[in-house]
């Protein structure tokens, strides 16, 4: 019997800023955005869209694409480390907004006895999610499970973070029929931990405020959205621990050389050029290459035999983290879904194909899998249009978009939007202050 990923669907929000914008205003030149680090637009949430309604966007879309009958779902576990709560999951909200437009054909709570929940280890935690969720249909044949990624990466404004924001869901149906790919059971792991990307609870002195009141406590301590990072350091650490869940992915499968098995790599894509820049060291030490000195690092980088490798295996992968940013859980599947698409529409057969993941996330650990394409891909890709719907989304300018980030727009930017979204918080009454609630405009 084989295992893997059923069908797949994907959103993206409704908003993107172009990079070269964000460049000139921030004074940095733009080549070094879209030729160093291969960005060139970056999705950005409107005012009604969250890591939630990402999420049942994604959801809801895998369900009638592929005539999923939602009763058969045994379970959705969400990757996220965009947490609306520190309690209730986001998976919750996300399942309730598609029970509610279900309604009609399913009748009401048709996720009544469906296992929930989120799973947060940064930008793993969907990948965490997948493995789990992978040991739960090999156990239960019978059973399928949904595992979404949905994340809405956001940085300070003006910090060296600001130019790889993004967001987005994709959700994957997991079974015993997997039509896209079947994922073997071998798990390279890696795990560390630092303080390279996190979002701890912020604590603030009084005098870090400006105007607080005189009743004001000396400290206060709040969640953020916007992460503590070291860049450089989150690189190394990302370098570091691939290289040690490669190792111990060969270590396990006792192969030689796994990537040259390999159609695609398909990495955590914190920025569309990451993988590529990161692998040069798995690369130098499988081919008994030196690579002690940074001389010596830029000459693998910028050798032909490497560029060749980039263009094979990787760069089809790159193409939609480039339209939409980082998108933290979901970006190594994206990451899959834009090579396989790029595949679909040049008519090349993946069939039988092998594909490496190099999965991570900050604070740390990476996870390193193989799959084999299935000989149905195709019926599963040719729903995506991965790229077409890409181009129709709405541009925003700088100004909209500082606005967006501060939180000071009350209306969406696209009025009469369709689909899901946050329609109010609760900050009145005391039993219920912070709830969020939401509706669908079909
Ligand atoms: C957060 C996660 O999702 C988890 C992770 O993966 S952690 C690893 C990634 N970390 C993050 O994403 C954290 C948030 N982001 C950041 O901190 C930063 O944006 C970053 C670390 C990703 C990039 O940092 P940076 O200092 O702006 O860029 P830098 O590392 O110097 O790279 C710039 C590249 O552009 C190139 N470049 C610069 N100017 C150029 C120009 N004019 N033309 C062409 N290329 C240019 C540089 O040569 C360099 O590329 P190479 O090293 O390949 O040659």
């Amino acid at each position: 019997m084989t295992f893997g990923i059923e069908a797949a669907s994907y959103y993206v929000p409704s908003l993107y800023l172009e990079i070269k914008d964000l460049a000139e205003k921030r004074g940095i030149e733009p080549a070094k955005l879209e030729k160093g680090l291969g960005l060139h637009k970056m999705g950005f949430p409107d005012v009604h869209e969250d890591a939630a309604t990402f999420a049942a966007e994604a959801l809801l879309k895998l369900i009638k694409d592929y005539n999923i009958n939602p009763k058969e779902i045994s379970r959705i576990y969400l990757g996220t480390e965009s947490a609306l709560d520190a309690a209730k999951p986001t998976a919750s909200y996300a399942m309730q907004m598609v029970e509610k437009v279900l309604e009609k054909e399913f009748g009401e709570r048709v996720f009544r006895n469906c296992d929930v929940v989120d799973m947060t280890f940064a930008c793993i935690g969907a990948v965490d999610a997948l493995h789990n969720s992978l040991d739960f249909v090999r156990a239960n044949p019978d059973k399928k499970a949904v595992v979404i990624a949905s994340d809405y990466a956001k940085y300070e404004l003006a910090s060296s973070g600001e130019y790889t924001q993004g967001g987005g869901a994709v959700a994957v149906l997991i079974s015993s029929k997997p039509d896209l790919i079947e994922i073997e059971n071998n798990w390279g792991i890696a795990t560390e931990s630092v303080f390279d990307f996190f979002k701890p609870r912020r604590h603030f002195k009084k005098e870090d405020l400006t105007n607080a009141p005189e009743s004001f406590p000396q400290k206060i301590e709040i969640f953020t959205d916007e992460p503590v990072f070291d860049g450089q350091y989150s690189n190394q650490c990302y370098q570091d621990r691939i290289r040690e869940a490669y190792d111990h992915y060969k270590e396990i499968t006792g192969l030689n050389k796994s990537y040259e098995n390999w159609k695609y790599l398909i990495f955590h894509l914190p920025y569309a050029f990451h993988g590529k820049r990161v692998f040069t060291e798995i690369y130098s030490l499988e081919n008994g290459l030196s690579y002690e000195t940074p001389e010596e690092q830029k000459a693998v980088a910028k050798s032909e035999e490497y560029l060749q490798f980039i263009n094979d295996k990787i760069e089809k992968s790159q193409r939609a983290s480039s339209e939409i940013g980082n998108m933290y859980t979901a970006s190594i599947f994206m990451a899959l879904l834009s090579a396989l698409q790029t595949s679909f529409n040049e008519n090349e057969e993946l069939a039988e194909q092998e594909i490496g993941f190099l999965g991570y996330g900050s604070g740390s650990k990476s996870k390193v899998f193989a799959g084999k394409v299935s000989e149905n891909w195709k019926k599963v890709v040719k729903k995506w249009k991965l790229f077409e719907s890409l181009k129709n989304r709405t541009a925003i300018d700088f100004e909209t978009y500082e606005k967006l980030h501060r939180k000071q727009l009350q209306n969406s930017v696209n009025e009469n939007y369709k689909g899901f979204g946050l329609t109010s918080v609760e900050l009145e009454n005391p039993v219920l202050k912070g709830a969020r609630y939401y509706d669908y405009q079909g």
